[in-house]
């Protein structure tokens, strides 16, 4: 099966800054791919190149098997900017017909995007009265005409409430599912860590990490938190079962490295009904995300 998106060895210099040195990333068909990294990371850049809006230096890159920019690459790929702007007299209803009829198909399918992305009953509104919110949703509407193989977001859910946070990801887990490709960029890193499967960090142009939020776990071997929580009386004898760990009231505080945890669970278990409770907090991707960047000089 060929790739939605395939980059290999990418590099791209504007004059005097390296946006992207030696970036190499494949998506595959019905993945979700969070794109990270600071400003001026080189995250549009990217984007910009697989669109094919920007020319690239050195590397390759393929979009479902075309030159990116092409018209079969083009036909396959759909793009939402970070601030779509749309025609604020028209309906979102006129808006989406135009996009479709540009794209040779009927305005008719408009109802039927809207709807999808949960715009049905503001179709005959003008957008000038839409919400952010509803803006971002006539754009993932727009983004859907043809059935895109991959969609390329810029930030898609910057300034979106949780709801609509939540909703417009439910939305991405229903394109994946049909097999459609994400790759989105990000800045709001806890809805990134619950919601795709792979993680690119990008720093200063250079692929910082990349793989699933496990995958990067191991890799930044981060240690891993503990609370456990004592019976009226046991503190101390917990606290002497479990060397360096921090008494808070009634809780112990730990923090072990990913090879010490079950030996310490084994202990905690072992420890029977002087324990009343045991939470366990891994690195968050705040945390590995601050690991890698820092790694890397940032
Ligand atoms: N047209 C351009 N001319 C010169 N330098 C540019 C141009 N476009 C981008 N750059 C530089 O390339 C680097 C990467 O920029 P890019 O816009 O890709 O970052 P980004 O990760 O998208 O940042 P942000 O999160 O702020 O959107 C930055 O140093 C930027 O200043």
């Amino acid at each position: 099966m060929i790739s939605p998106l395939n980059i290999s060895d990418l590099t791209k210099t504007f004059t005097g800054v390296k946006a992207l040195d030696a970036v190499s990333l494949t998506v595959a068909p019905g993945s979700r791919v969070a794109l990270l990294g600071h400003n001026g990371a080189g995250k549009s850049t990217m984007m910009k190149i697989i669109l094919g809006l920007l020319p690239f230096d050195a590397g390759t890159v393929t979009v479902c098997g075309a030159a990116p920019g092409s018209a079969e690459a083009r036909r396959q790929v759909a793009y939402l900017p970070e601030n779509a702007a749309f025609h604020p007299a028209l309906t979102g209803e006129e808006q989406i017909g135009q996009y479709l009829a540009l794209r040779g198909e009927s305005p008719k399918k408009a109802r039927e995007l809207l709807e999808r992305v949960g715009l049905h009953d503001a179709a005959r509104r003008r957008i000038g009265t839409y919400s952010k919110g509803m803006r971002q949703r006539v754009g993932l509407a727009q983004a859907l005409i043809g059935k895109p193989k991959l969609l390329v977001l810029d930030e898609p859910t910057s300034g979106l409430d949780p709801v609509s946070r939540r909703d417009f990801y439910a939305l991405l887990d229903g394109l994946a599912a049909e097999g459609a490709a994400v790759l989105l960029s990000s800045h709001a890193l806890t809805e990134v860590e619950a919601r795709t499967d792979q993680i690119v960090i990008l720093s200063n142009g250079r692929m910082a990490a990349s793989g699933t939020l496990s995958e990067l776990r191991r890799a930044a071997a981060l240690p891993v938190t503990m609370h456990v929580t004592a019976r009226n009386g046991y503190g101390s004898e917990i606290a002497d079962a479990l060397p360096g760990a921090i008494r808070v009231g009634a809780d112990l505080h730990l923090s072990c490295g990913q090879d010490e945890k079950l030996g310490i669970l084994a202990c905690v278990t072992g420890l029977g009904d002087k324990v009343a409770d045991i939470e366990m907090m891994p690195p968050s991707l705040e945390d590995i995300y601050s690991h890698f960047s820092r790694r890397d000089g940032q």
